[in-house]
């Protein structure tokens, strides 16, 4: 079996008596879509806020591509590969798409903005931008100020900001929440495509969407994870029924 990309070992985190998350293992392989499923309050955010380093574990291990990186900051696991997006739009309003994902690829690649980037710099940091601007569809919208964006064209852009960093893992919570149908049929068929590129570790309540784009499930329940496996296995759990998907499964 492929050596996952992000292995994630014994993550635990309290709030005053709380266990938010509590022991917590996974694995995400190459070329997968992972996601993570939970009722309200199952500490799926915390635990997306842990990999990212947002939240710091009381304890376990977060290793990316078999570099233990639980010790660093968010800007250096970013630089490091991980690009996490949604619930908070990072996005500038007042200015296009494509100017948001040329600054995302600009950080990318030498951190703050430089008002003398080496012209073949720029002309790569810019063919990047066009790139993850048509990866997502958005050519046509790419010079319209984020804020005259539909809330599904700003995900995309969204989506396009983390392309341009070129991740090793994408970490998306809760991508499909707001969207129509329309858009959540555009983000579903972009995601689809993008595993291929890096895997993804997805929290989302959409459970269509979950259980049409999963390769592996895992289901978080009170911190625990009490099961991770094909649709088909969380589907047919019933412990997974009653703690969860009730009726829906
Ligand atoms: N900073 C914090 N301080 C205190 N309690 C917190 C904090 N962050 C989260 N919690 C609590 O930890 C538990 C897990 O919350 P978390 O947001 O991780 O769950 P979730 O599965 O993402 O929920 P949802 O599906 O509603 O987004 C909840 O009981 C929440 O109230």
């Amino acid at each position: 079996m492929a050596e996952p990309i992000l292995a994630l070992r014994g993550l635990s985190k309290s709030f005053g008596a709380l266990k938010a998350t509590d022991d917590v293992s996974l694995d995400l392989r190459p070329g997968e879509i992972h996601a993570l499923i939970g009722p309200n309050g199952a500490g799926k955010s915390t635990l997306i806020g842990q990999i990212a380093g947002s939240v710091v574990p009381d304890a376990g291990e977060v290793w990316l591509g078999g570099r233990q990186i639980t010790g660093l900051s968010v800007a250096a696991r970013a630089r490091a590969g991980l690009a996490r997006s949604f619930q908070v739009s990072s996005l500038a309003m007042e200015v296009s798409a494509r100017v948001n994902v040329r600054l995302a690829a600009q950080g990318r690649a030498g951190g703050t903005y430089r008002l003398w980037g080496s012209a073949s710099r720029d002309s790569r940091l810019a063919a990047a931008a066009e790139a993850a601007l048509a990866r997502v569809g958005l050519e046509a919208r790419a010079d319209i100020p984020v804020a005259e964006l539909s809330h599904g064209e700003r995900r995309l852009a969204e989506m396009a900001c983390a392309l341009a960093l070129a991740p090793r893992v994408f970490l998306l919570d809760e991508p499909m929440a707001g969207l129509g149908a329309d858009g959540t049929a555009r983000l579903t068929a972009l995601l689809d495509g993008l595993r291929h590129e890096a895997p993804i570790l997805l929290v989302e309540h959409d459970m269509d969407a979950v259980f049409r784009l999963a390769d592996r499930i895992s289901v978080l329940v009170y911190g625990r994870v009490i099961l991770t496996g094909t649709p088909d296995e969380i589907r047919a759990s019933r412990e997974v029924r009653e703690a969860y998907l009730g009726e829906e499964a």
